[in-house]
């Protein structure tokens, strides 16, 4: 048996970033020679072992036809007879169907070295369109190889886009969109992959609620940028840059859905789209399964960015104190002060996320940080000390932060 790296390990180590997972293909041998040497078979749909020791994916050669509609239209056929070339044919770019030989070599027969001097993501061969998940691997890999500067292969959007068009995203799990949605958002440029999905057509049939901000006109003066969808891949990638984690990306990408939905005759403006983008927010992440939690902090963020945008005008304090209260309140920033700064990152991204402003100062977010101190300088063991007792407890604690909100604002 002949043992090769395959797939991003060898991708990655050309490009020489850091390789994370290394997978195998095994040419030349049967199961029942994998198991007696020791491996463990983990593949229901096809010979996928784990190495006794490292515990790495080995896999035999295979190739591979689709039957049917959905992922269990496969027929597989991985016998010793089936070549590496065989096995590289079947996958989906070029730059993913190359193998490293034990003792270094690269086999490449599809040109993968080529396409990733060259920058290319190019499919392999007519088998791309088997499966209709690598149309969102392909704007993956795009956002994911963004700092190289990667361009899709004409040839392959134009494949892509016949998938699309041809309704197959449909046999796509919820579940699995999510995976790569939460994958792409932890990668360098993940607006890259929603700029990809749009231009494939993919965009309208995943993520209509985001299509449908294409065109939406915003004030120009505060939007140099352009239109609302052109402002939220901004939003996304400011996002990027100050923080790293789910919750946060995921939210500037949604905050404004709601000016998708304002009426035509109402635009640049779009009063109360914070409260019209709740309800899209929430559909979308139903339909893709989100964590709740994620989905909370999104609705979240949409429902109250311009509310701490306007915590400040002109550098002053511009609501009324019961209002401040209410926001802090109803974003938990009292239960949950890291969750709420969080809330005003995104806020941050928003504001820099327009053309011309992505340097600029957000002093909101210091502003209610200090706001939130200030309103939780509340003693409860001193107003229980004082007598009150049951529902009056809370009431009190409301008193006083709305109080010291007061005492904040006036300076
Ligand atoms: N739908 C898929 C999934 C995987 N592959 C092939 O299987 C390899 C391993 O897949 P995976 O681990 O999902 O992706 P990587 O390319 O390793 O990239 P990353 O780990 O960065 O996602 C890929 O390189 C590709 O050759 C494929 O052709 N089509």
């Amino acid at each position: 048996m002949q043992i090769y790296l395959v797939g991003g390990a060898v991708r990655d180590a050309l490009l020489q970033v850091p390789v994370y997972d290394r997978d195998w293909v095994v040419v030349g041998a049967s199961q029942e020679q994998m198991l007696a040497q020791g491996f463990q078979q983990v593949g229901k749909d096809f010979p996928v072992f784990l190495h006794p020791d490292s515990k790495e994916e080995y896999a035999l050669a295979r190739t591979e036809r689709k039957q049917g509609a959905g992922y269990h239209g496969f027929s597989v056929f991985a016998e010793p007879c089936v070549t590496l070339e065989e096995d590289l044919i079947r996958r989906d770019l070029t730059i993913n169907a190359m193998a490293r030989a034990q003792d270094g070599t690269i086999i490449d027969p599809y040109g993968g070295q080529v396409d990733l001097q060259n920058r290319i993501l190019r499919h392999v061969s007519g088998a791309f369109s088997e499966d209709p998940l690598r149309v969102l691997r392909v704007a993956r890999f795009a956002a994911k190889l963004a700092p190289f500067d990667f361009v899709l292969a004409e040839e392959t959007k134009i494949l892509m886009a016949q998938m699309v068009a041809s309704g197959e995203l449909a046999e796509l799990t919820p579940e699995r969109v999510w995976q790569e949605v939460v994958k792409v958002l932890g990668s360098a440029e993940p607006h890259r992959f929603f700029e990809v999905l749009d231009e494939v057509g993919a965009l309208a049939v995943l993520f209509p609620e985001l299509q449908a901000l294409h065109g939406v006109t915003q004030p120009e003066k505060y939007h140099p940028e352009g239109d609302a969808w052109i402002h939220t891949l901004m939003v996304l990638q400011q996002a990027t840059v100050l923080d790293v984690s789910l919750e946060v990306r995921f939210a500037a990408l949604m905050h404004d859905l709601g000016k998708g939905v304002t009426p035509p005759e109402l635009w640049p403006k779009h009063h109360g789209h914070e409260a019209a983008g709740v309800p899209l927010v929430k559909a979308l992440c139903q339909r893709y399964r989100v964590p709740k939690k994620i989905e909370h902090f999104a609705c979240k963020v949409t429902e109250y960015h311009g509310l701490i945008h306007n915590g400040l005008k002109e550098g002053a304090p511009f609501l009324k104190p019961k209002t401040y209260h209410k926001v802090l309140q109803n974003c938990g920033a009292y239960k949950d002060p890291q969750t709420f700064h969080k809330l005003l990152i995104v806020c941050q991204a928003d504001a820099r996320g327009r053309l011309g402003f992505e340097q600029i100062p957000y002093p909101q977010l210091v502003f209610w940080q200090q706001l939130l101190a200030a309103a939780n300088q509340v003693d409860n063991q001193a107003i229980i000390a004082e007598g009150f007792t049951g529902k009056a407890i809370a009431e009190q604690i409301e008193k006083t932060r709305i109080e010291n909100i007061t005492k904040f604002i006036r300076g």
